[in-house]
């Protein structure tokens, strides 16, 4: 097997007028985690369903595993799959639906070892119908699980969710990859790829705009913190010592900036000269938000 999971060339996808894909590049490495981030409409699920095999692109090319989808059905049980919604039967426990899913596979974990990896031993015999969402979304990345995947894909695993759920799948995924799984997730929370993944695609508009590990995407900013601050009216910061980009926000402004204390020197030396007044002033570390706001002037969530 060569060193890539997934390869995707030039992957165009329009649903009717609409161009959800515009020339996407993708390459996943085996045993790592890459995450797919992009604002609503990105077109992250249409990537992840093109990926999947569930969706056909209208042109370019998808290499998985080293196969072709459409040539060799054999890969369909290397690649465990949970997507943004999963319908279960309702009326099964946790252990009976992992028991079902895992029948359909002659290698794989066991069941018990499933229920540990996802903490749900407490409502192991609880019915899927009574499961809260996060528990419900634990147990269909369960059910991607059962043949012990080659790569697992995961579309927005944690959308919609309370932030202990979120804290609880991302447990699960923490898990899997100190075992080495290869993982594809999409996710449109700035934390959620930073924390879990090892490279990064942000994609806006159908097409990859940036791509690199979360520190190199932070890095390219120039500097690594940001001083944010309210001012009446419009002034010009960019020559200020250490500024590397400047965003406008609806009451002030934010720096990226190498070094806080010499961006927020010289911004008070600006303000007494030029006579106007800094209110509301935060410094914190970038983010990959900031990496997309800088790329396309816009927030990654409306
Ligand atoms: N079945 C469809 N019919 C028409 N347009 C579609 C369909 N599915 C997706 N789209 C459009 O294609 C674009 C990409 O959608 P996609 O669902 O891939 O984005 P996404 O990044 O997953 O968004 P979200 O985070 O909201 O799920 C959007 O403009 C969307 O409205």
């Amino acid at each position: 097997m060569s060193s890539l999971a997934v390869r995707c060339r030039d992957l165009v996808k329009h649903y009717g007028s609409v161009t959800a894909l515009d020339g996407l590049h993708l390459d996943v490495r085996a045993g790592e985690c890459f995450g797919v981030l992009g604002p609503n409409g990105a077109g992250k699920t249409t990537t992840m369903e093109i990926i999947a095999g569930l969706l056909e692109a209208d042109s370019g090319e998808v290499v998985v595993l080293d196969g072709l989808w459409r040539k060799d059905k054999r890969l369909r049980a290397e690649v465990g799959i949970a997507l943004q919604e999963t319908h279960l039967p309702d009326h099964l426990t946790v252990r009976e639906l992992l028991r079902l899913f895992r029948s359909f596979y002659r290698q794989g974990p066991s069941v018990d070892s499933l229920i540990e990896l996802l903490a749900l031993s407490d409502r192991q015999d609880a019915l899927f119908a009574h499961l809260s969402g996060g528990q419900k979304q634990r147990v269909a990345v369960g059910c991607a699980l059962v043949g012990d995947p080659r790569l697992l894909l995961l579309d927005e695993p944690t959308a919609g969710l309370d932030p202990q759920a979120r804290h609880r799948i991302w447990e699960v995924l923490e898990r899997l990859r100190a075992q080495g799984s290869t993982v594809l997730l999409s996710t449109h929370y700035i934390d959620e790829a930073e924390r879990l993944c090892d490279r990064v695609a942000v994609i806006d508009h159908g097409r990859v705009i940036a791509e690199g590990t979360p520190a190199e995407l932070i890095s390219s900013l120039g500097g690594t913190s940001v001083v944010e601050f309210a001012i009446d009216g419009e002034h010009d910061f960019a020559q200020l010592p250490g500024v590397h980009s400047v965003q406008r926000l609806d009451d002030g402004y934010a720096l990226t900036v190498t070094e806080v204390h010499t961006a927020v020197e010289a911004l008070f030396a600006v303000a007494a000269s030029a006579g106007f007044r800094i209110g509301r002033l935060v410094t914190r570390q970038a983010t990959l938000e900031d990496v997309f706001v800088t790329l396309t002037g816009r927030q990654l969530r409306d």
